[in-house]
């Protein structure tokens, strides 16, 4: 069976077009009319070059996935696609809508001014094998390509107006460092024109990744998967803090604020008696006095009997909250719950499910490697 590549696979579309002598200046086009005509042939697209029609035959898809199976949250905030890849796996994508009328998260029937944010996958799977995530339990499978990381964008944009973008679904983002940066770069240009500020990466904290980020993403958001005040806490629920311990990891952070003069976020899931005690605020606090941060304290959001943890109760949050605010003086939120009710909230997208131990001991291994 021929494999075909995504028109949205920005590097190799180019050279291809390069090696054929084929203007470059053809492939926003071509994106533009993808976008706009999801069941589209090649030939449809007015005046293309006869030369640019045959390579496109030939090599490439205009999506090479396809959205295999959409789910609204009861109250049609949420929206999460199951997305089938060309290779058979499937990836999540998840849509939240907000009403900039109403100035909150709303359903679809009072869609007045929307403006949706979209999180992507970067991996099928993940390597990292937190304990607290559903994703982390499968293991790691594969790595999405440029333009399958694209093409999530365009099938969701079909379904909801995309403002902002947030990777923050399945897989490691950073762990996908070239097929990210490529992405981001297509998201940003014409047609997409996201901008960048609208853009959020969410890592665990790989740390030679972060020390390139701003080079080659300026102006993105940076949002750090802290979890834990402690080298100790973090080992525990976090495997990948070994491989990136965090004295170096704060070193590599203090190194991109200084470069990019860009506030971080700070996202820290609340554990109930592994993270949440006052004792664990004020080292949060501290580990962060000398940092331009935002702390977004993330309710755990259960992953049926795949975990041993509990959610912390409300009053802890805002004991935690308060300190952070009032002793530190940190801006802290707490991240709103969307879409429990279609698995597809913060760290409940999971796909074809192994033996939960195999997956977690097999990406542990991994991690290992992953030292720079
Ligand atoms: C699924 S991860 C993907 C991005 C990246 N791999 C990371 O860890 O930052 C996005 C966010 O979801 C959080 N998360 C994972 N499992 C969760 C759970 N069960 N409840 C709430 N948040 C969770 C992660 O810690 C992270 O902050
Ligand atoms: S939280 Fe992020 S890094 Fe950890 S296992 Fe889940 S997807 Fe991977």
């Amino acid at each position: 069976m021929t494999t075909f590549r995504s028109v949205f696979d920005a590097p190799f579309i180019r050279t291809e077009f390069d090696k054929s002598g084929i203007n470059t200046q053809f492939i926003p086009t071509i994106w533009k009319y993808v976008i706009q005509n999801p069941n589209c042939e090649w030939r449809d697209i007015p005046s293309l070059p006869s030369a640019a029609y045959s390579l496109l035959s030939s090599k490439f898809k205009p999506c090479t996935s396809a959205v295999d199976f959409v789910s609204d949250s009861t109250d049609q905030v949420t929206t999460k696609l199951l997305i089938k890849l060309q290779n058979g796996a499937s990836v999540e994508t998840v849509i939240m809508r907000y009403d900039s009328s109403l100035g909150k998260y709303a359903g679809k029937p009072r869609s007045g001014g929307l403006r949706s944010t979209l999180c992507i996958s970067s991996q099928v799977g993940c390597k990292m094998g937190c304990k607290f995530c559903a994703t982390g339990t499968m293991g790691f499978k594969s790595n999405l390509s440029t333009g399958e990381i694209v093409e999530q964008l365009v099938h969701a944009s079909r379904l909801s107006p995309i403002r902002n973008i947030v990777f923050m679904g399945m897989g490691e983002p950073l762990n996908n460092y070239t097929a990210l940066v490529e992405a981001i770069r297509v998201m940003t240009s014409y047609p997409f024109q996201i901008s960048p500020k609208k853009i959020t990466v969410s890592t665990v904290g790989i740390i030679h990744a972060i020390n390139k980020f701003h080079d080659d993403l300026p102006n993105l958001n940076l949002a750090v998967s802290l979890h834990a005040p402690v080298q100790d806490i973090r080992c525990q629920i976090m495997p990948a803090a070994r491989a990136f311990p965090l004295g170096k990891l704060m070193d590599a952070l203090a190194e991109y604020q200084k470069k990019s003069g860009q506030k971080i976020f700070i996202e820290y899931i609340m554990l109930d008696g592994v993270n949440d005690e006052e004792q664990h605020a004020h080292q949060l606090g501290k580990l962060l006095d000398t940092f331009e941060v935002v702390i977004n304290l993330i309710p755990f959001n259960p992953i049926g009997t795949l975990s041993q943890f509990d959610t912390s109760g409300d009053d802890k949050v805002t004991i935690f909250q308060k300190i952070l605010r009032n002793t530190y003086n940190i801006r802290t939120t707490v991240r709103k719950q969307m879409g429990q009710d279609i698995s597809g909230a913060c760290g409940q997208l999971v796909i074809n499910l192994p033996n939960k131990t195999s997956a977690v001991v097999a990406s542990l291994t991994d991690i290992e490697d992953l030292r720079p």
